[in-house]
């Protein structure tokens, strides 16, 4: 009688904690290259992946993290940037999204100029305004401060990401940034904003518990990735961390 009872409530306890983890589907998009796989490998496995492979459809990988005492489970879905391994997937990306990283690469303003295009794509498939933004720039470790012309400057992305109300952040998924790097704005030394990739997840994750609704994920039934096309990847592995 004692052990059912203890049976019992220990089920009780774990259901109460199953119905206390949300699960957020957060999309990360941006041009082929930019970064996206090591950005979601980085944020859920802690490292940077030694030889990432292009994207072909989508791979998700998970993160569990803990705001203010609630548990919030991330579900990054890393999309492929190269349009021939994504158009058919892409209504599959934006069904019931909460969160959207847009990640383009510091060093290519190409990457930069394309937002627009992935803000249009946002747009035809009715991602709405609620749904947060966050902007994220990548390869900051590899900003130069003497080839300021070909980089993005950090007010270029500031001024964007506040034209279409999203969190700007600045970032490296290899060598995690100092927080201030000296850096040359005309003459005088300025410091760049470079953030760790934890503030972007802890951002998004902060962001979505604010959210009312109570929120859930249709995980794929087959595994860890959506797969079109024949390319192998043979180095890159499909898994969640949590
Ligand atoms: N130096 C540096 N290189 C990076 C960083 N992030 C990614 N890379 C490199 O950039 C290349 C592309 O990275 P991926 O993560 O595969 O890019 P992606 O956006 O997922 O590309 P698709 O899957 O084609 O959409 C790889 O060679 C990475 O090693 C970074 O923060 N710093």
């Amino acid at each position: 009688m004692e052990s059912s009872l203890e049976f019992s409530s220990s089920l009780g306890s774990v259901s109460s904690l199953l119905t206390r983890c949300r699960t957020f589907k957060v999309l990360v998009i941006g041009d082929s290259a930019v970064g996206k796989t090591c950005l979601t490998h980085r944020l859920c496995a802690g490292e940077f992946p030694i030889r990432p492979e292009a994207t072909i459809g989508v791979d998700f990988r998970e993160r569990l993290l803990e705001v203010d005492g609630e548990k919030i489970k991330l579900q990054l879905w890393d999309t492929a940037g190269q349009e021939r391994f994504r158009k058919s997937m892409v209504q599959h990306y934006y069904r019931n999204v909460h969160a959207v990283l847009f990640i383009y690469d510091v060093t290519c303003p190409a990457s930069f100029t394309s937002l627009a295009a992935w803000l249009e794509e946002c747009r035809q498939n009715s991602l709405g305004q609620e749904i947060p933004r966050f902007l994220v720039g990548n390869k900051s470790d590899l900003r130069d401060p003497s080839r300021t012309g070909r980089q993005v400057s950090q007010e270029q992305a500031t001024s964007f990401a506040k034209t279409h109300g999203m969190v700007f952040f600045e970032t490296s998924a290899k060598n995690p940034p100092k927080k201030c790097t000296k850096g040359r704005r005309g003459d005088r030394e300025a410091p760049y904003q470079q953030d760790n990739v934890e503030d972007v997840i802890t951002a998004v994750a902060a962001k979505l518990k604010k959210q009312k609704k109570p929120s859930m994920v249709n995980t794929p039934m087959y595994g860890g990735s959506f797969k079109i096309g024949n390319k192998k990847k043979p180095d890159k592995d499909q898994w969640n961390c949590c």
